[in-house]
């Protein structure tokens, strides 16, 4: 089967220093790949560099065979590569659903389906899809709430559901779990293994709970240093003498 994404030979230099070495990888429509490494592998940037927030310094990313190595970040995220976290800005002051009807409206500009400045009033389908949106990540009771006075944990599942908004080709996770609480990270971790298996979705994502990775992961790229140390299924990983060495420890044969 074609790659949906293809990561060719990417590397990064910050001034003399070289942050990203080479680094290739693919991933199949409907997979789901978790990036792990220790702090400072280099996962962040590569993450950076395939929205386009930072620039590369050599290598190549394709999506479906197109290449987007030069293309701006907007439009990464329009041709499908949506990230959570990052890409997608709730707006503090308005409600849940306000803000997801935003989302849903970037959407349908981005598909050519709707043009200039948003409308005072949605439509009543815009409407009904932003309601189902919430709830489906369980917090339609809010939907009357400003976003600035939700939980993170609340926070975290709108901002996921304004990325699925966007429906994008490949749902890009940085750390969806950081700086929660166990119980919003077990719901957490939950709502998008569900959605996951729902919607097929095509997931990347980075994460340091390995309990997480191994739950939701088909393959893993492990990263130290700037470089690819390992890929390969959750199984091959927790074997490999070189990840327990370099990284992980002896916990992970327990995980
Ligand atoms: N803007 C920058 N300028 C200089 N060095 C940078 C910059 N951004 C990152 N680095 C360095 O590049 C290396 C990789 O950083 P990066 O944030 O990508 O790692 P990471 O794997 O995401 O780490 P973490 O798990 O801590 O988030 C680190 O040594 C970091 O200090």
């Amino acid at each position: 089967m074609s790659a949906l994404l293809k990561v060719e030979g990417l590397s990064k230099t910050y001034g003399g220093f070289q942050a990203l070495k080479n680094v290739s990888f693919e991933v199949i429509a409907g997979e789901t790949l978790a990036i792990i490494g220790p702090n400072g592998a280099g996962k962040t940037t590569l993450f950076k560099m395939m929205t386009g927030e930072v620039a590369r310094t050599g290598g190549r990313i394709l999506l479906r065979d197109i290449d987007i190595t030069r293309t701006s970040a907007e439009l990464r995220t329009r041709m499908g590569l949506g990230r959570t976290f990052q890409i997608v800005r709730v707006f503090p002051e308005f409600s849940l659903l306000e803000n997801l009807i935003v989302a849903i409206e970037a959407r349908q500009r981005a598909e050519g389906r709707r043009h200039g400045i948003l409308k005072v009033r949605p439509s009543q389908a815009v409407s009904d899809e932003a309601h189902h949106r919430l709830a489906a990540m369980g917090i339609a009771r809010l939907h009357r709430t400003e976003a600035r006075h939700i939980s993170l944990g609340d926070r975290k599942r709108l901002e996921l559901a304004m990325t699925l908004a966007m429906e994008p080709a490949v749902l890009m996770l940085d750390e969806p779990t950081a700086g929660m609480s166990p119980s919003e990270r077990i719901a957490i971790i939950d709502l998008i293994q569900r959605t996951k298996e729902e919607q097929g979705l095509t997931i990347l994502f980075t994460e340091h709970d390995m309990d997480f990775v191994f739950q939701l992961a088909q393959h893993l790229m492990v990263m130290n240093q700037g470089e690819r140390i390992f890929f390969g299924p959750p199984e091959a990983v927790k074997a490999s003498a070189l990840v327990q060495e370099i990284y992980l420890g002896k916990e992970l044969a327990n995980a």
